[in-house]
């Protein structure tokens, strides 16, 4: 049994009885699915999946400690917190100091993970017991999870390829083709080993499905909004401002912590300008480009 609990006490009732999902066109909740807007439904045991935006994430976790002290805690959201920098564990171990906190991240559209397509994941957790466990319980026949100890890894991949899918978008939406995507896909692989490798994770999460995997679905697919995004951007159209594009506020947040700490993240740099409309394509275009020359190295 799976409970699912949403703020909207409206929709929760509706999705209850429909059993249909309206971000999820055309999928079916399976009857072993619960939908409640009173958290105080969930049950007392098992982990519970975090699936808000990451700027929520600590109000959320705040408003709701009560309920989610001394839990296993399994964070969905990619991203970085705008105002401190903190990464989504970070962030929780902050707000529910108690609670034994693992990652699931990865390429994975919540659409194609609700038709049944197979899809692979990466299940981060400092305590490789919890890992185990967790791996066994949220695994379906489709869905195949890769276990890792490496939290901090597994996290700054499913945030830093959110911006790099953002510049994707930018080239693809701007006209500049796909070897100049290719080329934004490997510099920003490089810039996020770097920044990753500089906060303490292992070179071998990034390459994982949890960084390099990611990055591939997400600067690929139109099904990303943080591509559709660049995209808008690149074709100088609006973009609704409702929905949730993670990579802008991590672009904003780490190309803060970059100018603090003296990292070099070209293209992390070049997309906080575009989100924030300092910069237009044009110009982060030129500016990569005449960045001195130097040796391929990450
Ligand atoms: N949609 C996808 O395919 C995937 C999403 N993610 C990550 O999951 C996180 C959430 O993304 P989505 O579910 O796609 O976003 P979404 O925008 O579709 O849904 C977010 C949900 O959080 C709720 N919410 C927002 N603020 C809240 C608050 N203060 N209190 C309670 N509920 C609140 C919204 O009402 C909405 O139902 C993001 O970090 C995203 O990167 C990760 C992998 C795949
Ligand atoms: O993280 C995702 C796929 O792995 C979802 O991507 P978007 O948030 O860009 O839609």
């Amino acid at each position: 049994p799976v409970w699912l609990w949403g703020r909207n006490a409206e929709v929760m009732a509706g999705m209850q009885i429909e059993r249909s999902c309206p971000r999820l066109p055309g999928a079916t909740l399976a009857p072993a699915l619960t939908c409640s807007s009173d958290i105080n439904d969930l049950p007392a045991e098992g982990p519970v999946l975090l699936a808000v935006p990451m700027q929520t994430l600590r109000a959320v976790t705040t408003s709701f400690a009560a309920q989610l002290a001394h839990r296993t805690l399994v964070l969905c959201c990619k991203g970085i917190e705008l105002s401190t920098g903190l990464r989504p564990s970070q962030v929780l171990a902050q707000t529910l100091p108690d609670a034994r906190i693992a990652v699931l991240t990865g390429p994975s559209f919540a659409a194609d993970i609700a038709r049944g397509l197979p899809t692979a994941l990466t299940l981060a957790c400092a305590d490789e017991g919890e890992a185990k466990r967790l791996q066994q319980q949220l695994i379906a026949p489709h869905l195949r999870l890769y276990r890792s100890t490496d939290v901090t890894g597994a996290e700054l991949g499913g945030a830093l390829k959110n911006v790099m899918a953002i510049a994707c978008g930018a080239a693809i939406g701007a006209g500049l083709g796909d070897s100049a995507r290719a080329a934004l896909m490997t510099r920003g692989y490089a810039e996020m080993s770097r920044m990753a490798a500089a906060l303490g994770a292992r070179p071998e999460t990034l390459a994982g499905l949890s960084g390099f995997g990611d990055l591939a679905l997400t600067c690929t697919s139109e099904g990303s909004r943080n591509f559709r995004l660049g995209l808008a951007i690149g074709r100088g159209e609006p973009f609704d401002p409702a929905v949730t594009v993670e990579g802008a506020a991590t672009a904003r947040a780490t190309h803060a912590l970059a100018q603090a700490e003296g990292w070099d993240l070209p293209i992390t740099a070049v997309v906080a300008g575009l989100v924030d409309a300092r910069l237009d394509v044009k110009t982060a275009m030129a500016q990569l480009l005449a960045r001195p020359l130097k040796e391929e190295t990450p």
